[in-house]
Protein backbone atom coordinates (compact mmCIF):
# COMPACT_ATOMS: atom_id res chain seq x y z
CA UNK A 1 0.00 0.00 0.00
CA UNK A 2 2.65 2.69 0.97
CA UNK A 3 4.55 1.74 -2.47
CA UNK A 4 1.61 2.35 -4.36
CA UNK A 5 0.63 5.50 -2.54
CA UNK A 6 4.26 6.87 -2.88
CA UNK A 7 3.74 7.21 -7.27
CA UNK A 8 1.12 10.18 -6.20
CA UNK A 9 4.62 12.18 -5.66
CA UNK A 10 5.99 11.64 -8.90
CA UNK A 11 5.33 14.14 -11.20
CA UNK A 12 5.74 14.70 -15.34
CA UNK A 13 9.86 15.06 -15.90
CA UNK A 14 10.75 14.22 -12.91
CA UNK A 15 14.18 12.34 -11.89
CA UNK A 16 13.69 9.83 -9.33
CA UNK A 17 15.71 8.04 -6.80
CA UNK A 18 14.76 4.64 -7.12
CA UNK A 19 15.57 2.74 -3.23
CA UNK A 20 16.07 -0.94 -2.86
CA UNK A 21 14.05 -3.60 -1.09
CA UNK A 22 10.61 -5.20 -0.89
CA UNK A 23 8.73 -2.70 -0.45
CA UNK A 24 10.47 -0.29 -3.19
CA UNK A 25 9.34 -3.13 -5.55
CA UNK A 26 5.74 -2.20 -5.13
CA UNK A 27 6.60 1.68 -6.25
CA UNK A 28 8.39 0.18 -9.15
CA UNK A 29 5.78 -1.89 -10.54
CA UNK A 30 3.09 0.76 -10.42
CA UNK A 31 5.47 3.21 -11.46
CA UNK A 32 6.53 1.00 -14.57
CA UNK A 33 2.45 1.13 -15.26
CA UNK A 34 2.45 4.60 -15.22
CA UNK A 35 5.19 4.89 -17.72
CA UNK A 36 3.39 2.93 -19.58
CA UNK A 37 0.52 4.98 -19.86
CA UNK A 38 2.74 7.89 -20.95
CA UNK A 39 4.53 9.30 -17.92
CA UNK A 40 7.52 10.70 -18.44
CA UNK A 41 10.25 10.10 -15.78
CA UNK A 42 13.88 8.88 -15.47
CA UNK A 43 15.19 6.77 -12.25
CA UNK A 44 18.52 6.14 -10.98
CA UNK A 45 18.58 2.61 -9.23
CA UNK A 46 20.45 2.48 -5.70
CA UNK A 47 21.14 -1.44 -6.48
CA UNK A 48 21.59 -3.75 -8.79
CA UNK A 49 18.49 -5.42 -7.88
CA UNK A 50 16.18 -2.47 -8.13
CA UNK A 51 17.98 -1.69 -11.58
CA UNK A 52 16.83 -5.22 -12.80
CA UNK A 53 13.34 -4.32 -11.64
CA UNK A 54 12.96 -1.22 -13.22
CA UNK A 55 14.31 -2.86 -16.55
CA UNK A 56 11.47 -5.28 -16.20
CA UNK A 57 9.22 -2.67 -15.49
CA UNK A 58 10.18 -0.69 -18.13
CA UNK A 59 11.18 2.71 -16.01
CA UNK A 60 14.04 4.74 -18.06
CA UNK A 61 17.33 4.82 -16.17
CA UNK A 62 19.81 7.34 -16.09
CA UNK A 63 23.18 8.17 -14.21
CA UNK A 64 25.09 10.49 -12.57
CA UNK A 65 27.55 11.45 -15.36
CA UNK A 66 24.04 12.47 -17.29
CA UNK A 67 22.21 14.14 -13.86
CA UNK A 68 23.51 15.61 -10.73
CA UNK A 69 20.20 16.11 -9.28
CA UNK A 70 17.37 14.14 -8.36
CA UNK A 71 13.76 15.26 -7.46
CA UNK A 72 12.31 12.82 -5.54
CA UNK A 73 13.61 9.35 -3.72
CA UNK A 74 11.63 6.87 -2.77
CA UNK A 75 13.39 4.13 -0.71
CA UNK A 76 12.68 1.72 2.12
CA UNK A 77 13.94 1.51 5.81
CA UNK A 78 14.77 -1.04 8.42
CA UNK A 79 13.76 1.16 11.44
CA UNK A 80 12.55 5.00 11.49
CA UNK A 81 12.65 7.42 14.72
CA UNK A 82 9.98 10.05 15.65
CA UNK A 83 12.66 12.48 13.61
CA UNK A 84 12.20 10.42 10.90
CA UNK A 85 16.25 9.12 11.88
CA UNK A 86 16.94 5.93 10.31
CA UNK A 87 18.30 2.48 10.24
CA UNK A 88 18.70 1.22 6.55
CA UNK A 89 20.72 -1.68 4.51
CA UNK A 90 19.03 -4.63 5.71
CA UNK A 91 19.13 -5.57 1.69
CA UNK A 92 22.93 -4.94 1.81
CA UNK A 93 22.58 -1.41 -0.28
CA UNK A 94 22.89 1.44 2.01
CA UNK A 95 26.05 2.76 0.27
CA UNK A 96 24.18 3.60 -3.17
CA UNK A 97 20.88 4.28 -1.41
CA UNK A 98 23.21 7.43 0.99
CA UNK A 99 24.46 8.18 -2.12
CA UNK A 100 21.24 8.94 -4.47
CA UNK A 101 19.11 9.81 -1.64
CA UNK A 102 21.88 12.36 -0.38
CA UNK A 103 21.52 14.37 -3.70
CA UNK A 104 17.71 14.28 -3.88
CA UNK A 105 15.11 17.44 -3.34
CA UNK A 106 13.08 15.15 -1.65
CA UNK A 107 13.45 11.58 0.25
CA UNK A 108 10.30 9.49 0.96
CA UNK A 109 10.00 7.00 2.94
CA UNK A 110 7.75 3.50 2.47
CA UNK A 111 7.15 1.16 5.35
CA UNK A 112 5.05 -0.89 7.18
CA UNK A 113 4.22 0.21 10.81
CA UNK A 114 6.16 -2.24 12.49
CA UNK A 115 9.72 0.10 10.96
CA UNK A 116 8.29 2.96 13.66
CA UNK A 117 10.18 3.17 16.91
CA UNK A 118 10.71 5.18 19.52
CA UNK A 119 14.30 4.66 19.25
CA UNK A 120 16.80 3.42 16.57
CA UNK A 121 18.59 0.07 17.44
CA UNK A 122 16.78 -2.93 17.93
CA UNK A 123 17.40 -3.83 14.45
CA UNK A 124 21.32 -4.38 14.02
CA UNK A 125 23.03 -1.50 12.39
CA UNK A 126 24.67 -2.61 9.08
CA UNK A 127 28.10 -1.04 8.53
CA UNK A 128 29.65 -1.14 5.40
CA UNK A 129 33.66 -1.99 5.51
CA UNK A 130 36.27 -2.92 3.03
CA UNK A 131 37.25 -6.39 3.12
CA UNK A 132 40.65 -6.20 3.38
CA UNK A 133 41.65 -5.98 7.45
CA UNK A 134 37.71 -6.59 7.79
CA UNK A 135 38.90 -8.48 11.27
CA UNK A 136 40.41 -5.51 12.41
CA UNK A 137 37.68 -3.26 11.58
CA UNK A 138 35.26 -5.01 13.55
CA UNK A 139 37.61 -5.42 16.53
CA UNK A 140 37.54 -1.74 16.66
CA UNK A 141 33.76 -1.22 16.30
CA UNK A 142 33.87 -3.85 19.84
CA UNK A 143 35.34 -1.24 21.39
CA UNK A 144 32.13 0.39 21.11
CA UNK A 145 30.27 -2.68 23.35
CA UNK A 146 29.50 -4.64 20.32
CA UNK A 147 29.88 -7.53 18.91
CA UNK A 148 29.58 -7.18 14.93
CA UNK A 149 28.86 -10.27 12.97
CA UNK A 150 30.14 -10.75 9.65
CA UNK A 151 27.17 -10.89 7.02
CA UNK A 152 26.83 -14.39 5.44
CA UNK A 153 23.97 -15.46 2.78
CA UNK A 154 24.02 -18.58 2.08
CA UNK A 155 26.73 -19.86 3.85
CA UNK A 156 28.91 -17.24 2.13
CA UNK A 157 30.19 -13.64 2.91
CA UNK A 158 27.38 -11.40 1.62
CA UNK A 159 29.56 -8.90 -0.96
CA UNK A 160 27.52 -5.63 -1.31
CA UNK A 161 27.38 -4.15 -4.84
CA UNK A 162 30.32 -2.25 -4.45
CA UNK A 163 32.70 -5.34 -3.65
CA UNK A 164 32.19 -4.61 0.64
CA UNK A 165 31.29 -6.88 3.42
CA UNK A 166 28.68 -5.83 5.65
CA UNK A 167 28.90 -5.55 9.86
CA UNK A 168 25.81 -6.40 11.69
CA UNK A 169 25.78 -4.59 14.88
CA UNK A 170 23.56 -5.27 17.54
CA UNK A 171 23.80 -2.47 20.02
CA UNK A 172 21.14 -2.40 22.96
CA UNK A 173 20.01 1.24 21.97
CA UNK A 174 21.22 4.29 19.68
CA UNK A 175 20.22 7.14 21.72
CA UNK A 176 23.02 9.53 20.02
CA UNK A 177 22.64 8.63 16.18
CA UNK A 178 24.48 11.40 14.86
CA UNK A 179 27.49 10.49 17.24
CA UNK A 180 27.57 7.23 16.76
CA UNK A 181 27.62 7.41 13.13
CA UNK A 182 30.36 10.30 13.02
CA UNK A 183 32.38 7.91 15.33
CA UNK A 184 31.98 4.72 12.92
CA UNK A 185 32.56 6.82 10.09
CA UNK A 186 36.05 8.51 11.40
CA UNK A 187 37.37 4.23 11.67
CA UNK A 188 39.56 2.98 9.22
CA UNK A 189 37.68 0.21 7.11
CA UNK A 190 34.51 1.95 7.76
CA UNK A 191 33.07 2.75 4.46
CA UNK A 192 29.65 4.08 5.33
CA UNK A 193 26.66 3.65 8.13
CA UNK A 194 23.50 2.45 7.65
CA UNK A 195 22.30 5.59 10.18
CA UNK A 196 20.30 8.47 7.22
CA UNK A 197 20.20 11.08 9.78
CA UNK A 198 18.37 14.12 8.87
CA UNK A 199 17.58 12.90 5.15
CA UNK A 200 14.12 12.24 5.29
CA UNK A 201 11.36 14.86 4.66
CA UNK A 202 7.84 12.19 4.99
CA UNK A 203 6.96 8.61 5.68
CA UNK A 204 4.27 6.89 3.78
CA UNK A 205 3.05 4.10 6.09
CA UNK A 206 1.44 1.11 4.76
CA UNK A 207 -1.64 -0.65 6.50
CA UNK A 208 -3.45 -3.57 5.37
CA UNK A 209 -5.59 -1.51 3.07
CA UNK A 210 -4.49 1.66 3.08
CA UNK A 211 -1.43 4.22 3.01
CA UNK A 212 -1.07 7.23 5.52
CA UNK A 213 1.70 10.19 4.80
CA UNK A 214 3.46 11.44 7.70
CA UNK A 215 5.09 14.74 6.84
CA UNK A 216 8.00 16.22 8.74
O1 LIG B 1 17.75 -0.46 3.28
C1 LIG B 1 17.31 -1.29 2.53
C2 LIG B 1 18.16 -2.14 1.68
O2 LIG B 1 19.53 -1.87 1.90
C3 LIG B 1 15.84 -1.50 2.42
O3 LIG B 1 15.24 -0.32 1.99
C4 LIG B 1 15.32 -1.90 3.77
O4 LIG B 1 16.02 -3.09 4.16
C5 LIG B 1 13.83 -2.15 3.76
O5 LIG B 1 13.51 -3.24 2.96
P1 LIG B 1 12.07 -3.88 2.88
O6 LIG B 1 11.18 -2.89 2.21
O7 LIG B 1 12.27 -5.15 2.10
O8 LIG B 1 11.64 -4.16 4.30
Amino acid sequence: MAGEKAVEFVKDGMVIGLGSGSTVYWFLKKLGGLVEQGLNIKGIPSSIQTENWARQFGIPLTNFSEVQRLDLAVDGADEIDPDFNLIKGGGGALLREKVVNAHSERLIIIADESKRVKQLGEFPLPVEVVPFGWELTANKIGSLGVVPVLRKENGEVFVTNNGNYILDCKFTSIPNPQELHHELKMMLGVVETGLFIGMTDAVIVGHSDSASVIEK
